[in-house]
C-alpha cells in the first residue's frame, strides 16, 4: 500500500483529518514522567495508545528525540506505532534537505532505519535534493510550501520574476509539487493552519495533493477555516486530502495522571471539529 492510500484508508476508518503530533518534551511531561527522558518512549507509547482510534496520522518531530540523545526511542516508538496502529501511518517530521548523495542517506534513515510512511523535507534545495526519497516506493514527502510561522513569507512570499506570471516562492513549489517534480505520486505540500487564504491558493494551484497542515491548537489556528481552505471533496470521496497536525494541545492537555485520558479529550474534541467543517 501506498502512503496516499494508508492516509486515505485511515481518515476513513477513523473518521479522521486528525495527525496526532509527537513532540515529546521531558520538561512538559506529567508527574511521573518529569524531566526524565528515558520516558519519552512510554509517554509517546500512551498518546498513541490512547488516540490511535481517532488519528488519520501520527507525526514524530525527530529534534525532540535527537535533543536528548532518544533516537533509539523513536526507533522503538515507530515500531510501536506500525504494531499497536498499523491502519495509522507516521509520517516523520525531519525537514531535511541537502544535495542528492546525502539525501540518499537521510532517506534511508528516514525509512529504513525508523521505518516511516513519509517525511516532510524543504525544497529549497530543489528537485535533485528531493528525487532520492521518491526512490522508496510508495513513501511519501512533505514538501514545506506555506509554513505556519510569520517568518514563513520572508523568503516563501517573495516574487519569482523569471517565471511566467511572477508566482510567490510558495507558489511555485505547489505548482512544481503537483505537476513535474511529483514522479512517485506521493508527493504533499506543508501549509500551516495559520494562513487559511494562502491555503486555499495552494490547493487551487495543487488540486489533488494532500496537505499536511499544522498549526492548529498551540499556534491559535482556525480548524474549522483550514478544513474549509484545503478539503476538497466530490461526494463522500476525498479528493483533495487534508492531514491537520496538533501536538502540544493534544500531549500536554493535562501535566497530571489523567495525561492520556485527557489527550484522548483534546483530540476528540479537535476530530469532532474537523469533521464538522467537512460540510460547511
Ligand atoms: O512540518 C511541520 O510539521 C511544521 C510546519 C510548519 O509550517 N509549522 C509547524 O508548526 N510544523 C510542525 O508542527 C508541529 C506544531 O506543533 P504545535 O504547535 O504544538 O501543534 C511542530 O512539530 C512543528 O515543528
Amino acid at each position: 500500500m501506498t502512503f496516499i492510500d494508508q492516509l486515505q484508508a485511515a481518515t476513513r476508518a477513523n473518521t479522521s483529518l486528525l495527525c496526532v503530533g509527537l513532540d515529546p518534551d521531558p520538561a512538559k511531561f506529567p508527574g511521573r514522567f518529569r524531566n526524565d527522558a528515558s520516558r519519552i518512549h512510554d509517554f509517546c507509547a500512551a498518546i498513541v495508545d490512547a488516540t490511535a482510534d481517532l488519528a488519520c496520522a501520527f507525526k514524530p518531530q525527530i529534534a525532540y528525540f535527537a535533543a536528548h540523545r532518544a533516537e533509539d526511542q523513536l526507533e522503538r516508538l515507530i515500531a510501536h506505532i506500525h504494531r499497536s496502529a498499523p491502519q495509522v501511518p507516521v509520517i516523520l517530521d525531519a525537514k531535511r534537505g541537502d544535495i542528492g548523495s546525502t539525501a540518499e542517506q537521510y532517506a534511508i534513515e528516514a525509512f529504513e532505519r525508523y521505518g516511516a510512511d513519509a517525511v516532510t523535507l524543504s525544497p529549497f534545495m530543489g528537485f535533485d535534493s528531493v528525487q532520492p526519497y521518491l526512490k522508496h516506493h510508495g513513501k511519501g514527502a512533505f514538501l514545506l510550501c506555506r509554513t505556519s510561522n510569520p517568518g514563513g513569507d520572508d523568503l516563501q512570499a517573495q516574487r519569482l520574476a523569471s517565471i511566467d506570471g511572477q508566482p510567490l516562492v510558495y507558489e511555485h513549489v505547489a505548482r512544481l509539487a503537483q505537476g513535474p517534480w511529483n514522479l512517485n505520486g506521493q508527493l504533499g505540500l506543508v501549509v500551516g493552519a495559520t494562513y487559511p487564504n494562502e491555503i486555499e491558493r495552494v490547493r487551487a494551484l495543487a488540486p489533488t495533493l494532500p496537505l499536511l497542515i499544522p498549526g492548529v491548537g498551540a499556534q491559535g489556528g482556525d480548524a474549522a477555516a483550514t478544513v474549509r481552505a484545503g478539503l476538497r471533496m466530490q461526494g463522500d470521496t476525498i479528493t483533495g486530502p487534508v492531514v491537520v497536525n496538533s501536538s502540544r494541545a493534544i500531549l500536554y492537555a493535562s501535566a497530571g495522571d489523567d495525561f492520556a485520558a485527557a489527550a484522548r479529550a483534546a483530540a476528540e474534541r479537535t476530530r469532532a471539529e474537523l469533521h464538522a467543517a467537512r460540510s460547511l
